[in-house]
């Protein structure tokens, strides 16, 4: 009895005091779990109004609410296109600017949480068409900025300005977007120069290897603890739609000056063989970018020629290539470093170059092909897309062969850097363009310094917990079976 009792006395306390720290263990564990757990994940918003000078666009971006400061974490939720032209073309008509934005702005709030509304930020900045409306007519560009801005006013959001943006920031933000979908920002590997075509304005912007010798060129940011010392410069008039009309101009008063016919007929190497279309001289001769005398006859005829090569004869023109003051330039006397590294080129660099497959392949294969498109007759390229836009469409040839000079001979890229250029519309499910660079920077969601080491995801912090448990149970049993054998020795010894 005595040897029974003295087992028991010794084991039932030491296995009820294990089994309460075990309880005790277990609980606090499932508490610290369920605790931790993300609830239901929380998302926040933003929105981005692209006023460009063809059409303007609202970006609708969402985020994990705890993640703001981590790269990758803001992704594009949706897209509206605002019906019509852009915000420019409303400067006899200012209200109608505003009034423009309605439906693409009723669309926002049906996709943000209603109660997300207030907090919401919500930005439009205006590109290139803005700024040539502001060089013709101050009064007319303030009076449609106030109209859009007292059309943003009235939804539920926060307000936070709507603006004409600089050339600079709409490179510099543009390469914050490609790098920052692309992960780049804050790990050592290189980073993708940004290309952007628009309709009024064009971008490049990159890190150089050599220096920058004009700082008006030059742009420093410090994002996650990383300095960027980018080149960027955006030349205005050089969209594809202002750079038409220049072409456009100067061929056509070359016209005028040979030609007796009335109307005058415009011969032009960059339109389809067969392409015939009345069009007048005002629609050309309205832009600050056409420096030509207006000719005195208001109609012309405009004849398309389909000349691959005469076309890119026309379009150098329109590149200024003397006057260098630098070590080096692009055109108009602007500097430019040697282009360096992977760039991405989007809007309407992808457009065009996509709707002709003319995204990959060699610069060499590119140009051939180009060659034999544009050399198609009008009512043959009409048959092959009878659902595209006959404006667009009657225009590919000269943008595609515009898209080839400025790079080539205006950004000096050659056959063998032209694999480095991308042709992108989107990074995963956001689009390539200034707008997220723009809201992340006005949100200050990029930080100069590089955040501590993030916290551990959920799953991961599940998985430590578990292990964590079972390597406290197997201590347990353990220190159990001590306790059983030493009392069973020290009983033997009585014995
Ligand atoms: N599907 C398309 N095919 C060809 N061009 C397009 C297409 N969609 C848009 N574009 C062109 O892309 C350009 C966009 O420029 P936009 O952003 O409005 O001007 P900017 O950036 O100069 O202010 C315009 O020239 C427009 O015509
Ligand atoms: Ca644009």
């Amino acid at each position: 009895m005595d040897e029974q009792g003295g087992k028991n006395s010794w084991n039932r306390p030491v296995a009820i005091f294990l089994a309460v720290i075990a309880a005790v263990i277990i609980i606090m564990v499932a508490i610290s779990v369920v605790q931790n757990k993300p609830l239901h994940q929380k998302y926040k918003y933003g929105i981005v109004l692209d006023a460009g000078s063809s059409h303007t666009s609202v970006f609708i971006y969402e985020w994990p609410a705890e993640k703001e400061n981590n790269t990758g974490m803001v992704r594009q939720k949706h897209t509206c296109n605002v019906k019509g032209k852009g915000i420019s073309s409303y400067s006899a008509n200012p209200q109608g600017a505003g009034a423009s934005l309605y439906e693409c702005m009723e669309e926002a709030k049906q996709k943000i949480p209603a109660h997300r509304h207030p907090e919401t930020p919500v930005y439009l900045g205006a590109t290139a068409g803005m700024r040539l409306l502001r060089m013709e007519d101050e009064k007319a560009s303030d009076k449609v900025l106030a109209s859009v801005a007292q059309s943003l006013k009235s939804y539920p959001f926060s307000y936070r300005g709507a603006r004409i943006i600089s050339g600079q920031e709409e490179g510099a933000f543009g390469w914050i977007t490609v790098n920052y979908l692309s992960e780049n920002l804050r790990k050592p590997t290189g980073t993708l120069g940004a290309l952007d075509l628009g309709g009024a304005s064009t971008q490049i912007t990159f890190v150089p290897q050599q220096n920058i010798e004009s700082k008006d060129n030059s742009i420093d940011f410090r994002l996650y603890g990383n300095d960027y010392h980018l080149y960027t410069h955006s030349f205005l008039c050089y969209g594809k739609d202002q750079a038409l009309k220049i072409s456009m101009s100067k061929i056509l008063e070359s016209a005028n000056e040979a030609s007796k016919t009335d109307p005058i007929e415009l011969r032009d190497p960059c339109f389809h063989p067969g392409y015939n279309d009345s069009k007048t001289v005002s629609s050309f001769f309205n832009s600050p970018c056409v420096k030509e005398a207006k000719p005195a006859n208001e109609n012309f005829v405009h004849v398309g020629l389909g000349n691959w090569s005469q076309c890119q004869q026309s379009i150098r023109k329109i590149f200024n290539t003397g006057n260098c003051l630098y070590t080096r330039c692009s055109f108009n006397g602007v500097f430019q470093p040697s282009v360096y590294g992977d760039f991405g080129a989007f809007s309407a660099f992808f457009f065009v170059m996509d709707f002709l497959n003319l995204t990959s392949g060699t610069l060499t294969t590119t140009k051939k092909k180009l060659e034999a498109y544009c050399s198609t007759p009008w009512d043959q390229i009409v048959k092959n897309h009878p659902q595209v836009y006959k404006k667009y469409l009657s225009e590919y040839c000269f943008s595609a062969t515009y898209i080839l000079t400025l790079l080539e001979d205006g950004y000096n890229f050659t056959s063998d850097n032209w694999k480095d250029i991308r042709f992108i519309k989107k990074i995963g499910d956001s689009d390539a363009g200034w707008t997220l660079g723009y809201m992340l920077n006005l949100t200050n969601m990029i930080p100069a310094e590089a955040p501590d080491t993030p916290l551990m995801p959920y799953e991961g912090y599940v998985t430590f917990i578990i292990l964590f448990l079972l390597l406290i149970l197997f201590l347990l049993v353990l220190v159990y079976f001590y306790f059983h054998r030493s009392t069973r020795t020290a009983q033997k010894d009585i014995i």
